[in-house]
């Protein structure tokens, strides 16, 4: 079935567009925000309707011709059609519809620190083709699109591209399509690249043969083995005045120009330097940048531990734990132990297990500062909180990714 004439008037994280059309909410594929278009539906749910654009009936006004030539095919970027300012006021629409939505709070405003548009990103993700060739995936068959450069990836990563497919074409045509996925990651001085794929003793002879001097830190990701091919397992970065060793599979922000400003707010949220619990804390980079020493971590990948330690060691920190947990078993009886004063939450975009907040609530904490990329779970755990006697003191942005709907948030959530 077509619907006729309907006009965009939000984009859902995942980059559809959203309509209206006789009292159901409509998700179209491929729209874009502000314009009016014909669709057809693909799919009929009970509360809302699943379209793909056919055609555009008004342009947008917001509408700009994307400056990356792969835009329209791959699925990296959802917004780059329209501009930066107006994806700007998508993202407060997206945050303050979230914290309306579960917390019943309504937020005037809220503020986002902007990005470089382009260039920003010091990690991407790519497939590799039987050929070896670099490609991202489209957004909704997930088919490879070959890709020469791209325009979010900064200028170290752009510059090294090619030099890198010439490894990946190498190894793929000399083993049958064995590399899977390529992970790149620069910092100032070195890139880190994580070849993905099954490799077996016959290819990993044949690649530690070739590249064991490569210029970049090759490792080979074979299941759950790490293979170190060339140079280190991991990368150093450098965040303000410390630096931060972390390793191929750490979890690290990725927006260069953006991580400071990250963490001003939270540092400027939590106030002056207390005995501080990070839980979800990494390789402590958040932690450490937020408050100088004083901190107990939490985190389930026992190497980020194993880089929090030895983070904490360059770093100069006197007074610090990092414990390899889920962090659902931390106890409130630890936290008193622990002479915890504030804790920092920094989950994956599932956000924080029931049981999470209830141990934070059962401690008496009276502040919690919450550092989300997903608006959805972030409002959801506020209100359990609000649920268990607290109220959500300050809220602000940092758009850590720009031509995309995600957004990184900041709460502080504190005891009344
Ligand atoms: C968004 S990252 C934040 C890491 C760190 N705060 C930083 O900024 O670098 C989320 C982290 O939570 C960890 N994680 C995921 N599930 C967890 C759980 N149930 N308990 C503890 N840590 C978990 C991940 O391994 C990852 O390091």
């Amino acid at each position: 079935m077509i619907i006729k004439d309907i006009k965009i008037i939000d984009i859902l994280q995942d980059g559809r567009g959203v309509a209206r059309t006789d009292g159901k909410i409509v998700f179209v594929e491929n729209a874009v925000y502000g314009e009016t278009l014909d669709a057809k539906i693909i799919a009929e749910k009970k509360n809302f309707l699943e379209a793909r654009k056919i055609n555009t009936k008004i342009k947008s006004d917001y509408q700009r011709k994307p400056p990356c030539p792969y835009f329209y095919e791959c699925g990296g970027c959802s917004i780059m059609d329209i501009n930066y300012e107006t994806q700007i006021d998508l993202k407060k629409n997206l945050i303050k519809n979230a914290i309306k939505k579960s917390a019943d709070i309504v937020l005037e405003d809220i503020e986002i620190i902007k990005s470089p548009e382009f260039r920003y990103r010091n990690k991407i993700r790519l497939q590799v083709d039987d050929a070896g060739g670099l490609n991202y995936l489209e957004t909704y068959s997930k088919k490879m699109v070959k890709i020469e450069d791209c325009l979010i990836a900064n200028k170290k990563i752009s510059k090294n591209l090619s030099k890198i497919e010439d490894i990946s074409r190498d190894i793929n045509q000399k083993f049958a399509s064995i590399i899977e996925e390529i992970s790149i990651r620069a910092s100032e001085n070195n890139i880190l690249l994580n070849l993905r794929g099954n490799f077996d003793n016959k290819s990993i002879a044949y690649i530690k043969e070739k590249y064991s001097n490569s210029n970049y830190n090759i490792n080979l990701l074979n299941g759950r083995d790490l293979i170190t091919i060339s140079g280190e397992g991991y990368i150093d970065y450098k965040i303000g005045q410390k630096e931060f060793k972390i390793s191929a599979n750490d979890f690290y922000q990725v927006n260069d120009y953006q991580i400071e400003n990250l963490y001003g707010i939270a540092r400027e949220f939590l106030g002056k330097n207390q005995k501080l619990l990070d839980l979800y804390c990494g390789s402590a980079t958040s932690s450490m940048s937020i408050n100088d020493d004083h901190i107990v971590g939490v985190e389930i990948n026992k190497n980020a531990i194993k880089d929090a330690k030895e983070n904490a060691e360059r770093n100069k920190l006197k007074d610090y734990k990092f414990i390899a947990k889920n962090a659902k078993f931390i106890d409130s009886n630890f936290i008193k132990k622990e002479k915890i004063d504030a804790v920092t939450v920094d989950p994956p975009r599932a956000g924080l297990d029931k049981e999470v907040v209830k141990t934070i609530a059962n401690a008496g904490i009276e502040k919690i500062v919450y550092i989300s990329c997903n608006p959805q779970t972030l409002a959801r755990d506020i209100k359990r909180f609000m649920d268990r006697g607290y109220e959500l003191e300050k809220i602000k942005a940092v758009d850590m990714f720009p031509q995309t709907m995600h957004v990184e948030t900041i709460a502080l959530i504190q005891k009344m």
